[in-house]
């Protein structure tokens, strides 16, 4: 497989090998999950989320999970703690490899500029309703519906002022919806207060073991030269050590100290590692 740093847009195909193309039970609407990150670097919970999801749709929807994908943001999001796109699209790509049904696209983060979620959901709907066609269910081909699936805060930023375009927020939920995993930290009724007109397109999930585990602590744990074996696939913990990435601030990332809506995780480094914060708008 060609690493991130060999791909160009020019040569980019769309993965669609783990994407499932016909669907078991013609009467259910088939499902793509994508999830939206940093993934600096990807946790065993980003990937768990898939799994909490697949078991909620199942169970709880009329949807057939048909597959997945890992999405991370490029160089341009520019938010602190975020290696450059090559290293996390390798590392998600690890992390994923033994994987059925979860793939990670480097689409988005092949891009020099940033782009909105909006537009990235709108590849996904454009490479697998478009192009692929959907599915075949036994009785005609069906389109699939595309789902965000989020944390907790990442949809709490959706009411947070100056985040989110307004015009992206209701184009979001209302043509894609969101599968949202309830995280500690974050109050998930205040968090979807503001998003009531879009409820019936928003999903969400209790996660029945607690899983705290984020990137940031990742990183923490990386700088102060503690065990993250565990907590991430061991290729992504191979990956960090020969790539020594996460040593120190700044190294082979990004630059920047601040992004979209993003602020420094300083004030965490001096914490120790048991009081780091949960990330996203709680710390991240
Ligand atoms: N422990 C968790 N519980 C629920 N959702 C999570 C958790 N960790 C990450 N997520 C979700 O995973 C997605 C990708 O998250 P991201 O890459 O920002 O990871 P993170 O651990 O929050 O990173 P950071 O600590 O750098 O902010 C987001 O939707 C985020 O809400
Ligand atoms: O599209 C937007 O306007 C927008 C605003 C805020 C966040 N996002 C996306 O939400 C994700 C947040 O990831 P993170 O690591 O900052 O929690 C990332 O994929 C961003 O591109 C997207």
């Amino acid at each position: 497989m060609a690493t991130q740093s060999e791909l160009t847009l020019a040569d980019y195909t769309f993965p669609a090998a783990r994407l499932r193309r016909r669907i078991s039970t013609p009467a259910r609407t088939p499902l793509v999950l994508i999830a939206c990150g940093s993934f600096s670097p990807i946790t065993f919970l980003h990937l768990r989320m898939f799994e909490m999801a697949a078991d909620y749709a199942r169970f709880n929807t009329q949807f057939e999970v048909v597959g997945a994908y890992l999405s991370c943001v490029g160089d341009a999001y520019k938010k602190t703690g975020l290696v450059k796109a090559e290293h996390r699209v390798n590392m998600c790509s690890l992390a994923v490899a033994q994987s059925s049904w979860i793939s990670m696209d480097p689409w988005e983060a092949l891009h020099a500029e940033y782009l909105e979620t909006a537009k990235v959901l709108d590849h996904f709907n454009y490479e697998i309703n478009e192009v692929l066609g959907g599915v075949e269910t036994g009785e005609g081909r069906k389109k699939c519906h595309i789902a965000l699936l989020a944390g907790a805060d990442l949809i709490q930023t959706m009411s947070t002022p100056g985040v989110w375009a307004e015009s992206d927020i209701d184009y979001i939920l209302k043509n894609f919806g969101a599968f949202i995993v309830e995280r500690t930290g974050t109050d998930i009724d205040e968090a979807l207060s503001t998003l009531q007109p879009w409820k019936s397109n928003i999903w969400v999930i209790q996660q029945l073991v607690q899983n705290d585990i984020s990137s940031t602590k990742v990183r923490l744990f990386l700088r102060r030269d503690m065990s993250i074996r565990y907590l991430v696939p061991e290729p992504v913990v191979q990956y960090i050590e020969e790539h020594e990435l996460y040593d120190d601030d700044g190294a082979a990332s990004t630059g920047s100290r601040s992004g979209k809506g993003k602020g420094a995780e300083g004030g965490q480094e001096a914490k120790p590692a048991g009081e780091a914060g949960s990330s996203g708008s709680g710390g991240g």
